[in-house]
């Protein structure tokens, strides 16, 4: 029945004056709650999954480059970009001493390095789930332009996304990732740009959601342009506002997701600079405003921020004091593997050194979702470069 119809006889509701002046019902929507999305062993099962992965100060390492993204990152390294290549660095990644499982909750994969094995033969999932690490895997296939707009973007790979995620559940998976790219520029985002990266995002969650995946929603508003912090806090919450009324449309059960949004942070090109407490305030605030208490973690994305800058403003988010019902922990790509690139350099006999560099930062980061993260003096280089990326889309 729908809003405001009359239903006479109903005993139910509201009154009403029809045109003739006598008093009708009018009965409440009646949403489709009769066909229910996901039976209660679905729904355990993916809050269970979800709340393991940002338990106790866990966070994601996002290593789901995929083949172009990771050829950026290893031709700043000076090693070329083969196969053999990067799986040589994804082991030294997966294979380091377990104690990281008290740091990393899950682990993103691309495709590819699914079905990769270390140099014994071993496969890299079951490797990190022997370690008590949740296996994620990168669902998008990429950005396609929306024309008659300043050049946005939406994301490609809604179709055959059930059966890929039937096929990468029984392969291990256990949740899946979606990246969207809104950016902040003359018109944009455009409503568009908004309704249609939040609505492609509801329907991969509730895709995944289908198929016993935990979805990852990923609205990412890229840090490119000149604009202040509160201008990005203006459109990252319109971003999320949006995102969320598409998850509630698409009766996606929120207890069973995960998302990884931008922190509210100054433009890359800005020249007024924010502290870590300003942009920790700005991004609490958009948070609260927007993503309902039911979501049990949100996993940020380094978005170029330098390993250190990562760490300090995750720290800052956790020692805000405003309400945060969620879990507030990382999925970085670059800000956890930035300086273990460096370290390894493409050199076996870097094993160590490699290592060594990626479990610092994963323990940086885990103390930071938890707020304790204390900076001690000096840092290397590597770790507080910026890892800025223009026009992150590819
Ligand atoms: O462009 P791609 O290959 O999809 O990669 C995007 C990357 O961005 C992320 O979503 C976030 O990474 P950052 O932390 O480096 O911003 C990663 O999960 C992923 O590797």
């Amino acid at each position: 029945m729908e809003l405001g119809k009359k239903i006479g006889e109903e005993r139910r509701g509201s009154r009403t004056l029809t045109s003739k002046g006598a008093a009708s019902i009018v009965r409440p929507v009646t949403m489709a709650h009769q066909f229910p999305a996901l039976t209660s062993e679905q729904k355990k099962a993916l809050s269970e999954t979800a709340r393991r992965i940002v338990a106790n100060g866990k966070g994601i390492l996002a290593a789901d480059e995929s083949v172009g993204t990771m050829g950026n990152r290893l031709q700043r390294i000076k090693v070329e970009n083969t196969e053999e290549n990067r799986r040589q660095f994804r082991e030294l990644l997966f294979t380091v001493d377990s104690s990281v499982s008290q740091s990393i909750g899950g682990v993103i994969l691309f495709h590819e390095t699914l079905y990769q094995k270390d140099g014994q033969g071993k496969l890299f999932r079951d490797i990190l789930k022997e370690k008590g690490i949740v296996v994620g895997i990168k669902l998008d296939q990429g950005v396609a332009p929306l024309a008659g707009t300043n050049k946005e973007t939406t994301v490609q790979g809604l179709d055959g996304l059930s059966e890929r995620c039937a096929q990468y559940k029984k392969d291990g998976a256990d949740f899946g990732k979606w990246r969207a790219v809104l950016k902040i520029d003359n018109q944009c985002p455009s409503h568009l740009a908004i309704q249609e990266n939040a609505n492609t995002l509801a329907r991969y969650a509730s895709i995944c959601q289908q198929n016993g995946l935990v979805p990852i929603v990923e609205p990412e508003v890229i840090p490119d342009g000149s604009h202040d912090m509160e201008h990005c806090q203006y459109v990252t919450e319109k971003v999320l506002a949006a995102v969320y009324k598409a998850l509630n449309d698409h009766h996606v059960y929120l207890e069973g997701t995960l998302l990884k949004p931008n922190m509210v942070t100054a433009g890359h090109a800005c020249t007024k600079k924010y502290t870590p407490e300003q942009v920790a305030m700005a991004t609490v605030t958009a948070l609260h405003r927007t993503v309902p208490a039911a979501v049990p973690g949100i996993c940020f994305l380094s978005g170029g921020m330098s390993e250190e800058d990562a760490t300090l403003n995750l720290n800052a988010i956790n020692l805000c004091p405003l309400p945060k019902p969620w879990k507030l922990s990382f999925s970085y790509g670059r800000a956890l593997q930035a300086s273990a690139l460096a370290a390894w350099g493409g050199k076996a006999e870097n094993k160590k050194a490699t290592q060594e560099a990626f479990m610092k930062r994963a323990l940086a980061n885990s103390q930071a979702a938890k707020g304790q993260y204390v900076h001690m003096g000096s840092s290397d280089s590597a770790s507080t470069q910026s890892l800025f990326t223009a026009s992150y889309t590819y």
